[in-house]
């Protein structure tokens, strides 16, 4: 699994105010991976609970695993050392751990009044969230020019300049993935391929095809996410096998994933939740068990982005 650990605390949805908190209770409970995103508007909040746990002295900032990811409207190869160093700002962090392309598609850049305050990055830091969605009159998103490959060759030089340890990509499909793979003078590979996974989409071919290329899987949405309304923890096989091993029913969807070998990011701001998903390393389903929950599959994607429907780099259009 390269040297990602196995359990992250996600952040999406954790509403300022909550996650600072959740982050703190996060460490305590003996989590070392944090995952954001630019997008989610919060990297100063975990930033703040990150730098507090440091003060106290509960944690190291070597001994954690501080992934972000940088947002579609800086594909463009002059605006990805920019983005970088606005969360790394916003996290007040010097460094990032794992840096990901947040998704393969490119949107129009931001207006140039906002990329030329980038330089002192208080403007953007002060604005989050401005033209972070740049729609047409179909509200359907206005694409940029720029190649996921040129925009990966601007991921690479943060790795030699060291503003991160390592780059990764998130929502590519297999053939997207194989490009980059496959890219002439490629410099370093994406160390994983952040994607929605859960018994509901099992992911299969994906991961299987990730693993072979030597590229780790970290699932997200790996309960069945946060507002859609989808009842994973309530399927009564999730059920059936959590009574059997004593364990909840997060524990069981959080270890499926560990024992596919695939990094899992839960997200909770509640701090029973926080400490129970990653209570996850006592227990082991049986092959039975895998084999029940890997049959759930309904190819029930919740994170479709339908406004990037007719984007070229739209990662959905194929079967994986
Ligand atoms: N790369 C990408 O494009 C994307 C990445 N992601 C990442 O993946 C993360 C996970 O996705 P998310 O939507 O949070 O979905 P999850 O599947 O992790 O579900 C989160 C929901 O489950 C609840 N929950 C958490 N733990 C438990 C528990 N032990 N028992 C019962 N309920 C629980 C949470 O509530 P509570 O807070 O009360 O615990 C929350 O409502 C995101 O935060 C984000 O970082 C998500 C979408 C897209
Ligand atoms: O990270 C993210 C959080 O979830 C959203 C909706 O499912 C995604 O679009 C986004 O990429």
């Amino acid at each position: 699994m390269g040297d990602i650990p196995a359990v992250g605390l996600s952040s999406w949805k954790a509403s300022p105010g909550k996650v600072t908190e959740a982050v703190k209770v996060a460490i305590d409970a003996g989590y070392q991976h944090f995952d954001c995103a630019y997008f989610y508007h919060n990297e100063r909040e975990v930033g703040a609970g990150i730098r507090c746990k440091i003060k106290e002295g509960a944690v190291r900032r070597e001994d954690l695993f501080i992934a972000t990811k940088r947002w579609c409207t800086c594909h463009k190869k002059s605006l990805v050392k920019t983005a970088c160093r606005r969360s790394l700002k916003a996290l007040k962090l010097n460094y990032l751990d794992l840096y990901l392309i947040h998704w393969p598609m490119g949107f129009k850049p931001p207006h140039p009044e906002w990329i030329m305050s980038c330089s002192e990055l208080s403007f953007c830091l002060s604005h989050p969230g401005v033209q972070d969605l740049p729609l047409d009159e179909s509200n359907m998103v206005i694409p940029g020019d720029t190649d996921f490959l040129d925009t990966w060759e601007a991921m690479e030089d943060l790795v030699i300049t060291r503003l991160v340890k390592n780059i990764g990509v998130s929502n590519f499909n297999h053939e997207q993935l194989e490009r980059l793979l496959n890219k002439p003078g490629l410099r370093f590979k994406p160390l994983t391929n952040q994607i929605e996974c859960h018994p509901y989409l099992t992911q299969k071919n994906l991961i299987s095809f990730c693993q072979s290329r030597d590229v780790s899987v970290t699932a997200y949405h790996p309960l069945g996410g946060s507002c859609e309304g989808v009842d994973l923890i309530d399927d009564p096989v999730i059920q059936r096998i959590a009574k059997e091993h004593g364990k909840s029913p997060a524990q069981i969807l959080i270890r499926f994933q560990i024992q596919r070998n695939v990094i899992v990011i839960p997200g909770s701001i509640t701090p029973s939740h926080i400490k129970e998903n990653i209570q996850v390393f006592d227990f082991e389903l049986t092959q039975h068990d895998m084999d029940n929950i890997l049959s759930l599959d309904r190819n029930l994607r919740l994170a479709t982005f339908p406004i990037t429907k007719n984007h070229k780099d739209y990662p959905f259009h194929i079967e994986y």
